[in-house]
């Protein structure tokens, strides 16, 4: 994987660090969470804890982790271990095609789909997102001559469009530095490529789709994420595709563990976090990751505590998100993308447009452990005319950027110390070209919770969801055969199936972060296994 020094494209402005110094805090208000594995708050950890991976990785078919820096061609060393994979025909395949998985497919159950239908390329796994549309496309590198006498005219166009551009339309980009080489899936050689563009082109690229034929190719697409809902009757109109419909968090869980599994580097943090100036990623072992905290910041917030492969909860979330970060600066700087929002916020300063502690006390609140540098009320100055008046687009960027992260971050922890879990991930495309936020978090996250609590990052950031799309046929496959996987880091407080308690208008607060942590929901998620 080819991942860009983003620090030094976007340059990284230190002075909003200086809201928080590099003091401890002593506040009362903060507590810690029990730091140690041995906490009889932790999950214990077992020989067996990462059997997962092993029984995970076999049932879908991929190859081992390449402990490689790079996962381009040239130097990956993906093991095309089919051990078990080998042994499931097409018949067991079949018969583990429950009636459930063909509601989900949004077939007739009487007639159980071909193992042809469902595997025959192009493998495409699609995440419609609030603002943006996810695309990850397999590429199939291992086509025999004969494969390629038989490919269609079609197949190969969609192929060579969508792997030799890196720009489509006006909104399409590929992110190439994303791409993973050398991946097996389903017994098959390739590459992952990563495709973006706004949910609001989804008109052209459904024209886009027709004029390539797709529409005489892919009967069926896999697709998450709320579009996948919004738009399943302009699939079915426009270009005769069905869209078979997965649920985002699921698919958001599989695309993570996935990724991980194939590059050593995905997952990283931020070495000296506390020391902003100082702080630079690294890659984290993310090899043993239950339990963790999951943070998906798109349009809104989702926040889950995941314990297992196939079980997590959402325990939170909040409105105050990416949309809000980008349609604030557009409204208070004029702005029209995220990349100039970013920007913007990178040269600005939050401490013009934010009213410190100092600004009301004179210096720091020293009874709670308040630095002076810290923001007391966010935008707090702006109604002032003359703060007002000296105040510029930067200085609100960044100021809008460091309110909404700062928010995310509050509310993340707090998820983190009421589960008890220590590793909080943050992913997400608000976090794309955006080194502020994430060291911000990563400062949070550590200094709130006086270091028991560390901030994790992931490289395909916002890609997920796409990704356990494409790789979902087989997901169902694996949660069949993983009827005895381990769970035993599951607490036996927390429900053993996946729930979304915040889907739920019924549990949902009226107020602005709806939290339902507080009510583990305990019904079996059986829907999309
Ligand atoms: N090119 C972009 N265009 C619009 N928003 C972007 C872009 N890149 C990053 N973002 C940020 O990512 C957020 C969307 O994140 P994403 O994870 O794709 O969520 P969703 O699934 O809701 O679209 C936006 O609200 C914005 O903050
Ligand atoms: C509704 C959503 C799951 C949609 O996902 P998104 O497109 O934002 O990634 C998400 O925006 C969300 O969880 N919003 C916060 C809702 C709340 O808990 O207040």
């Amino acid at each position: 994987m080819k991942v860009p020094a983003r620090d030094s494209k976007y340059s990284f402005n230190l002075k909003i660090f200086k809201l928080h110094n590099e003091k401890k805090s002593t506040s009362t208000t903060h507590a810690s969470l029990a730091p140690t594995v041995n906490s009889p708050t932790s999950p214990m950890i077992t020989t067996k804890r990462n059997s997962w991976r092993s029984s995970w990785r076999a049932a879908i078919g991929v190859g081992h982790k390449a402990k490689s820096v790079n996962t381009t061609s040239h130097n990956n060393n993906i093991n095309n271990d089919n051990s078990n994979y080998d042994d499931i025909n097409n018949d067991i395949l079949h018969e583990k095609l429950s009636n459930e998985s063909c509601n989900q497919l949004n077939l007739n159950p009487d007639r159980i789909p071909n193992i042809d239908d469902l595997m025959s390329m192009p493998w495409f796994g699609m995440d419609i997102g609030g603002t943006l549309t996810k695309l990850v496309y397999f590429e199939p590198k291992d086509i025999t001559p004969d494969e390629q006498d038989r490919e269609a005219g079609i197949l190969r166009n969609i192929r060579r469009y969508l792997t030799k551009n890196s720009a489509y339309g006006k909104t399409g980009h590929r992110d190439t530095h994303l791409q993973m080489d050398n991946v097996v899936i389903r017994k098959r050689r390739g590459s992952l490529h990563f495709i973006r563009f706004q949910t609001t082109d989804m008109g052209n690229f459904l024209s886009l789709a027709k004029q390539k034929g797709m529409a005489e190719l892919v009967t069926t697409v896999c697709a998450t994420g709320g579009g996948a809902f919004k738009f399943e009757k302009d699939f079915r109109d426009q270009v005769n595709m069905k869209l078979a419909k997965f649920d985002e968090l699921d698919t958001l869980i599989k695309g993570i563990l996935f990724a991980d599994m194939h590059n050593s580097t995905e997952c990283y943090y931020y070495e000296n976090a506390r020391e902003i100036l100082k702080s630079e990623k690294r890659a984290f072992n993310f090899s043993q990751p239950f339990p963790f905290i999951l943070v998906n910041v798109g349009s809104g917030v989702s926040i889950l505590a995941v314990y297992g492969p196939d079980n997590y909860k959402r325990i939170s979330g909040t409105s105050l998100g990416g949309g809000t970060f980008l349609g604030l600066c557009c409204l208070l700087t004029g702005c029209t993308t995220f990349e100039e929002a970013i920007q913007l916020a990178t040269k600005g300063d939050n401490r013009k447009v934010d009213k410190l502690v100092r600004d009301i006390y004179g210096g720091d609140y020293n009874r709670f452990g308040l630095t002076g540098d810290l923001v007391a009320s966010s935008f707090g100055q702006m109604h002032m005319t003359e703060k007002r008046q000296s105040v510029s687009r930067e200085d609100l960027a960044n100021a809008t950027l460091v309110t909404i992260t700062n928010n995310i971050g509050s509310i993340a922890r707090m998820c983190a110390l009421n589960e008890k879990i220590d590793k909080v991930v943050f992913v997400g495309n608000f976090l794309r070209v955006n080194p502020i936020s994430m060291k911000l978090l990563a400062y949070a996250m550590e200094f709130w919770s006086n270091g028991t609590m560390k901030g994790l990052f992931l490289e395909h950031e916002g890609y997920f969801g796409a990704l356990g799309c494409l790789l979902q046929f087989n997901g169902e496959l694996a949660a069949a055969l993983n009827e005895g996987l381990d769970h035993s880091n599951t607490p036996s407080t927390n429900p053993t199936h996946t729930t979304d308690a915040g889907g739920d208008p019924s549990t949902s607060s009226p107020s602005l972060t709806s939290d339902a942590s507080d009510k583990p929901n305990d019904n079996t998620n059986s829907s999309s296994r």
